[in-house]
């Protein structure tokens, strides 16, 4: 393993009971950067996440974290890595300091160096006010917090976040934002698993789409948007986009491309973007809703992972 590669998956294999969930997945999270793991429901990610702390075994391939090779030596690696679960697992019974200096007494800490190491986090975590406070008083956003907090008692070189925000209000999701990038200036290394798009786009170097058991691509944000979808974006939605659609396109062609469509939503890309925007303002479709706005990472993940339900 490279000096500056702290996390390698090679050409691992993973299945339940017969059903393939990763099939021969290469992966490399290097020192100091942030990727974010895309992937519709089920895809994986969790389960990479799983192989990649040595909490679950790879059916083949390998595994290496910190240098060190997973699942057999993964107790050495973990004393070293910080998790955010994607549920809190905080005790209920301890305030939020003692859930801190818990934590970190499996670490080995104790005494004065443990309780200045806390209160530092609760401070970074933005909760030094509500560090005697019952664990049940928190908000979701503050056990989000702790959460964090807690993860980073131990001081890791690298940090796993599972869905870090799922379920908070904007200004929550922020303020945890905020946070990772202070983390991110520090030279953490992080690894985390999102739904949120924006979220992913903030925070990673790079973005990995993983689906149907691999990554297919693994890229800085700006750089998918610009090879995968392009520079412009188009949507037409609401009554009338149908036959609106129908009209700017009549005169195309018959072997022009198929309008991509989500639900009641039409979308053209690029230049072709461009042309039907300059048609529908001299169009009579005056009242049809439209945007024309810069591609973004979800039309890469739509456009990677197609539009189906995951959930079956
Ligand atoms: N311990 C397990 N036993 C059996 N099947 C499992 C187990 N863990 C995960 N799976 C299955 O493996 C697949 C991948 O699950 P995983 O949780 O890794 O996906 P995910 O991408 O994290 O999904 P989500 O976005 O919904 O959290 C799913 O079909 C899931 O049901």
């Amino acid at each position: 393993m490279d000096a500056s590669t702290v996390l390698s998956l090679t050409e691992v294999r993973k299945s339940y009971g017969g059903r393939t969930v990763l099939s021969g997945l290469d992966f490399k999270l290097n020192a100091g950067e942030c990727v974010a793991l895309l992937g519709p429901n089920g895809a994986g990610k969790s389960t990479t996440i799983a192989l990649a702390l040595g909490l679950t075994q790879a059916d083949t391939g390998s595994v290496e974290l910190l240098g060190v090779t997973l699942p057999r030596d993964g107790h050495l690696a973990r004393q070293n890595v910080g998790v955010v679960p994607q549920y809190d697992a905080l005790d209920p019974d301890f305030t939020v300091f003692e859930n801190l200096l818990v934590f970190g007494r499996y670490f080995g800490l104790h005494g004065a160096q443990l309780r200045e190491r806390a209160k530092a986090l609760l401070e970074f975590a933005q909760l030094g006010s509500r560090r005697n406070d019952s664990v049940s008083a928190l908000s979701g956003g503050m056990r989000r917090r702790l959460m964090l907090a807690r993860a980073l008692i131990n001081r890791p070189k690298v940090l796993f976040l599972d869905e870090p925000t799922t379920g908070l209000d904007p200004q929550a999701k922020h303020v945890i934002w905020d946070r990772l990038v202070e983390l991110k200036r520090q030279g953490m290394a992080m690894f985390l698993t999102t739904h949120y798009m924006d979220e992913a786009q903030r925070l990673a170097d790079r973005v990995a789409v993983l689906d149907h058991g691999n990554i297919v691509v693994c890229d800085k944000p700006l750089a998918l948007i610009r090879d995968v979808v392009g520079h412009a974006i188009l949507e037409l939605w609401g009554t009338g986009a149908e036959q609106c659609v129908a009209s700017l396109t009549a005169n195309e062609g018959e072997h022009s491309e198929p309008v991509e469509q989500r639900g009641e939503t039409y979308y053209f890309r690029n230049e072709r973007a461009d042309s039907m925007l300059t048609k529908l303002k001299d169009s009579t479709h005056a009242d049809v809703d439209y945007i024309y706005r810069p591609g973004n990472l979800e039309d890469v993940f739509f456009s990677l992972t197609g539009r189906a339900l995951r959930d079956d």
